[in-house]
């Protein structure tokens, strides 16, 4: 997969050649490119913004430099990805659709945006996902890029030491993860739950999948609402 990254701040982008991610860049599973939206600039200030039409505060990122930086980068094959706060959810569903794209391109607005022209103008060339990863507003794209890329890289074939992983994340089923524990059996007067140490994984399956759909009502009973019948089996006790 190829991940092309436009902003104004390269340095915030460093992140994704750390760690997991690269790893996955030594391996090759993943190439990342990331591209200083001021080397579209003409001006000898390197201006990428202007004031907004209308009036109001802030300042509004030009069409006329973000165009001509989407065209050299984006191709044919292109999934071109906005961050913002006005998109829609972003969700492990939409990890899972990006992951399997070839060309990953994210366009980092800054201040109170992007000229909504530069998304009209690319929708015409390549599919255009303006996406949120919450409903909070942040002062630039990058952070989502870094949350989003994260999602996405960890579902690729070989990133993950174990395929398996994420085969329970959260969300996976539609449900919350449940609560994990690990060594020492007792931890501050608080002990590990003992059905996990029973060695019966009918039992054990049983009990991850109780803490899991009890969590999910606790914590986010919106999740379970939007569950098909049939997602839940004979056993799952009544809530
Ligand atoms: N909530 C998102 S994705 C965002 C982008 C910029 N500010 O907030």
């Amino acid at each position: 997969m190829q991940i092309d990254v436009v902003t104004i701040f390269p340095e915030y982008l460093a992140p994704l050649r750390a760690a997991l991610l690269g790893k996955a860049i030594d391996k090759g599973l993943i190439s990342v490119g990331v591209h200083d939206l001021r080397d579209w600039t003409q001006d000898v200030h390197k201006a990428v913004d202007d004031s907004p039409y209308g009036g109001g505060p802030g300042m509004v990122m030009k069409a006329d430099i973000w165009g001509p930086a989407l065209d050299d980068v984006c191709t044919d094959e292109t999934r071109l990805i906005v961050p913002t706060p006005a998109g829609r959810p972003f969700t492990q569903e939409v990890a899972h659709e990006y992951a399997n794209e070839s060309h990953l391109v994210f366009a980092c607005g800054r201040y109170e945006g992007i000229d909504q022209r530069v998304v009209d103008d690319a929708a015409r060339r390549v599919r255009v996902d303006e996406v949120s990863i919450g409903d909070y507003v942040l002062v630039g794209g990058e952070v989502a890029v870094l949350a989003i890329v994260e999602a996405v890289a960890r579902l690729l074939p070989g990133v993950l030491g174990n395929p398996k992983s994420h085969a329970e994340d959260s969300f996976q089923d539609g449900l919350l993860e449940g609560p994990s524990y690990t060594r020492p059996e007792v931890w501050r007067e608080l002990a590990v739950p003992d059905v996990l140490r029973s060695g019966n994984h009918r039992l054990i399956n049983r009990w991850r999948r109780d803490q899991s759909l009890a969590r999910t009502f606790e914590r986010r009973p919106d999740l379970l609402e939007s569950l098909p019948a049939e997602a839940f089996d004979k056993h799952d006790r009544a809530l």
